[in-house]
């Protein structure tokens, strides 16, 4: 699966574009700020309906202007596949396959599977534990179209029940049927997310050793662990326990909506002991472990979107993860740098053919 041909209009700095793409590996130059993340995202939205970086649609649409079109072609199992996508100002988001609307989008999400590495996926490391629910979700999602539906009905149960313990405290009675009700809904529901994290978990941390592993040619030890409240007790035991704690704060406070993934360097902290180019390994290896993980269920190779990837990583690193790009692993590459000269020089060390791309101030010439 590949995107051939790709054009957009009024996204971000970008008035128009359009190009033509390679099967293999394309690259994006250009100086700061010229929109080369910009356009990786453009293609994030041909996948996964949203941008990766900002959740509001609007804020995409150029300045000054009041919609943005996003138009591609993939080649999949010998057929094309149109993807549009349109935002207005104040209007609902647009998104075609082949000319036809969604009814839903989250029907779209896994035909067209991709994986984006960025620098700003070192707030999986800093910041709080939804980040990283967001990142498993993510993966699940693109392999298990029940899986989003699944999380979604748990969060409407959990705000249901959350505004029943409000209720509570705030008039001091309240009706346990329906707690009993939303209860067993909750148990039931978070015991299948957490099942499926659980299973996912395992399969990926193995490949994640790998990776990393690779990456870094064994210089370090490291460790990724899933934690969840349910790996300790069932979640209807759990729930009853904490019912009395639960009436204090108002709100459930085990769940699986509180599940982490613990990252350690030399059994300590990555985010407090790791360098700032272990951690952007480890987060390389968590994506390359993402690509892989898909390419094993679909069957067929995500597109990768590398922004930035050679900035803080070592001229070993950056070999071997180019020598994975040349041994053919990888399908559909997109690579975004500052500099020529490094992604010539990159590409001719390993011998791999690349289409270049200049960018500058919205302008995008092959
Ligand atoms: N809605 C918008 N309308 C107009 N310009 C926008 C919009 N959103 C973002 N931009 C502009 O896009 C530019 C950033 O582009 P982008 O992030 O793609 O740069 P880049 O080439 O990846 O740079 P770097 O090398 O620094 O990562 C900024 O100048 C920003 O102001």
């Amino acid at each position: 699966m590949y995107l051939q041909h790709l054009s957009f209009i009024n996204f971000k700095n970008y008035a128009e574009a359009e190009l033509s793409l390679a099967e293999g590996v394309n690259a994006f130059v250009g100086n700061n700020g010229a929109g080369k993340t910009n356009l990786l995202d453009a293609v994030h939205y041909l996948s996964l309906c949203k941008s990766y970086f900002n959740p509001i649609d609007s804020q995409q649409i150029k300045q000054g202007a009041d919609f943005f079109m996003i138009n591609g072609t993939f080649q999949k199992n010998g057929g094309k596949e149109v993807v549009a996508c349109g935002v207005k100002r104040n209007q609902k988001k647009q998104f075609k396959r082949n000319k036809k609307d969604y009814q839903r989008l989250a029907d779209h999400i896994g035909l067209l599977p991709l994986v984006m590495i960025s620098p700003y996926d070192i707030s999986i490391i800093i910041e709080g534990s939804e980040e990283r629910r967001k990142f498993i979700d993510n993966v699940i999602s693109q392999t298990d179209s029940k899986y989003l539906d699944e999380l979604i009905a748990y969060n409407k149960v959990l705000a249901n029940r959350n505004s029943l313990l409000k209720q509570i405290a705030d008039k001091g009675r309240y009706d346990p049927e329906l707690l009993s009700i939303y209860d067993e809904q909750l148990v039931s529901s978070g015991t299948r997310i957490f099942e499926k994290r659980r299973v996912f978990m395992d399969a990926f941390t193995e490949i994640f050793n790998r990776h990393y592993q690779f990456l870094s040619q064994d210089a370090e030890r490291v460790e990724l662990a899933y934690e969840s409240p349910l790996l300790q007790d069932n979640f209807a035991t759990l729930l009853k326990k904490n019912m009395e704690r639960d009436r204090i704060l108002e709100r459930t406070s085990l769940g699986i909506h509180r599940d982490d993934l613990q990252f350690n360097i030399h059994g300590m902290s990555m985010k407090r002991f790791g360098s700032q180019g272990q951690q952007k390994s480890f987060l390389i290896a968590l994506k390359l472990a993402q690509y892989t993980f898909l390419t094993q269920t679909k069957g067929f190779k995500p597109l990768l979107l590398l922004d930035d990837i050679f900035d803080k990583l070592d001229d070993n690193r950056v070999t071997k993860l180019m020598q994975m790009v040349s041994n053919n692993n990888f399908g559909q590459v997109f690579i975004t740098d500052t500099s020529m000269e490094r992604v010539q020089a990159i590409f001719e060390k390993i011998n791999v053919e690349v289409k270049l791309f200049k960018v500058t101030e919205g302008n995008i010439d092959a």
